[in-house]
């Protein structure tokens, strides 16, 4: 059963973002200039971005929840207002002009886009136009997922837990990745205009999106979110619903634009024998979490059997190229089936520096639900006090120094 859940409300171009987070323990330290605010300004970063991100300034506003800048344990509700919203009140409340009015043909609503939501969200709701599917389709959305993600984050943080993200690949650019990840991967990668540990693929990348604007083409990529500090034990192989490798993936998945999710080397692990994908348990002294037992390498990136290891959880997105294309598809004109080209408007190019930040948010909720699972409790020191008898008996039952 989900201890920590949350819900967004708001379309694209509507009046603003509702997020609304529950199950969240009393008494979190929590100051939204601190610890959400930077975050919904990650998100909107990242090289590749369109005019849309100029135009924003992501802030929330806190309605229920909080007092004296503690959580109250009730449901904490964010508000997150569109600035763009000024300029788009003709286009919400008309129909789309036809094409032969507007020379604008591009902007139509009745050219759906493939790749997008357009044309399966007209035929399951009955609508005329896209827009009334787009605008909630649209990633605009991801801004009120990360707020939620924020507040997890600032209570993982409270039992060590951090989580950062890195690009590895854009436009099948790869990124050359060091062995050992930086320990503050966010402090090495937010000044990165692409989110990337590699400076050399950072340029060729750039160079990539560049071009791809240039030609009205658009880029995917992948991402990788790394949580630090996850202790073993959260989630469970005991149903398929307990597994915490299905609930990342569904989480990540759940993702505008995300179309493959994969736990530590997933997909390369598929590809070698089992001998150079499983990691060798052995001694460890220093591992006081794992009661002196630890692993040589995290090929599984932190997950056996649903269960966190203990190691640094590892989770990929791969998110496709943006359907949004200047260099348009075919596509057929929903008022009277002839064919036409697909509607184009203001896009990113590419956006998965962005996801990313996203996907981060999505794990910080996943492990702050798995976490409250685990250690439940109505205020964090509840939650502290049933972490840490948990972690003394885990240390006592190990074997610490001892030989064996
Ligand atoms: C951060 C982010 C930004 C995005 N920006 C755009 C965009 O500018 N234009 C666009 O067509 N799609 C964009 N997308 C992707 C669409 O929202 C997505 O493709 C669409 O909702 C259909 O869902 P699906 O791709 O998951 O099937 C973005 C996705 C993310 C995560
Ligand atoms: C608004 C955001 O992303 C948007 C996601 C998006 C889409 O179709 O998913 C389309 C674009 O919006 P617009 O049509 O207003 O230019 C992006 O900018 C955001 O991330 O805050």
């Amino acid at each position: 059963m989900k201890r920590l859940s949350f819900r967004t409300a708001g379309e694209s171009h509507g009046r603003g973002l509702i997020a609304l987070l529950e199950g969240l323990p009393a008494g979190l330290d929590l100051v939204t200039e601190r610890d959400v605010d930077p975050q919904l300004e990650r998100r909107q970063g990242g090289y590749g971005r369109g005019r849309r991100m100029k135009i924003e300034s992501d802030r929330v506003e806190v309605i229920s929840g909080l007092r004296l800048g503690e959580t109250l344990g009730s449901p904490l509700a964010m508000v997150i207002w569109n600035r763009d919203w000024e300029n788009w009140t003709v286009a919400m409340s008309s129909e789309p002009p036809p094409d032969d009015v507007n020379p604008k043909a591009l902007r139509s609503m009745y050219l759906p886009r493939p790749g997008h939501a357009d044309l399966v969200g007209v035929f399951k709701y009955d609508r005329r136009d896209t827009r009334d599917i787009l605008e909630r389709a649209s990633a605009r959305e991801t801004a009120a997922r990360v707020a939620c993600g924020a507040v997890a984050r600032r209570f993982l943080e409270e039992f060590g837990i951090r989580i950062g993200s890195h690009v590895l690949s854009v436009g099948g650019i790869e990124a050359e990745v060091p062995d050992a990840l930086p320990e503050d991967l966010n402090g090495a990668v937010d000044d990165s205009p692409l989110r990337c540990l590699d400076p050399d693929a950072t340029d060729r990348i750039i160079q990539a999106i560049d071009e791809a604007r240039a030609t009205g083409d658009t880029l995917g990529g992948v991402f990788e979110v790394v949580a630090t500090g996850v202790p073993v034990g959260l989630g469970s192989h005991v149903s398929w619903d307990a597994k915490l490798d299905g609930r990342l993936a569904q989480a990540l998945m759940s993702i505008q634009a995300i179309k493959a999710v994969e736990i530590g080397d997933g997909i390369g692990g598929a590809l070698r024998p089992g001998t150079r994908v499983h990691d060798p348990i052995v001694r460890k002294p220093d591992e006081e979490r794992m009661g002196g037992i630890g692993r040589a390498s995290n090929r599984a990136g932190g997950l056996e059997g649903g269960i966190t290891t203990g190691e640094p959880l590892v989770v990929r997105g791969h998110m496709k190229p943006i359907s949004t294309l200047r260099n348009r598809l075919p596509s057929v004109d929903l008022r009277d089936g002839s064919v036409a080209d697909a509607a184009t408007e203001r896009s990113d190019v590419s956006a998965v520096p962005a996801a990313g930040v996203v996907g981060e948010a999505m794990v910080a909720l996943v492990l702050a639900d798995a976490l409250l699972e685990k250690f439940g409790g109505d205020s964090v020191d509840e939650v502290r006090r049933n972490l840490d008898g948990y972690l003394d008996h885990l240390r006592a039952r190990g074997f610490g120094e001892r030989e064996l």
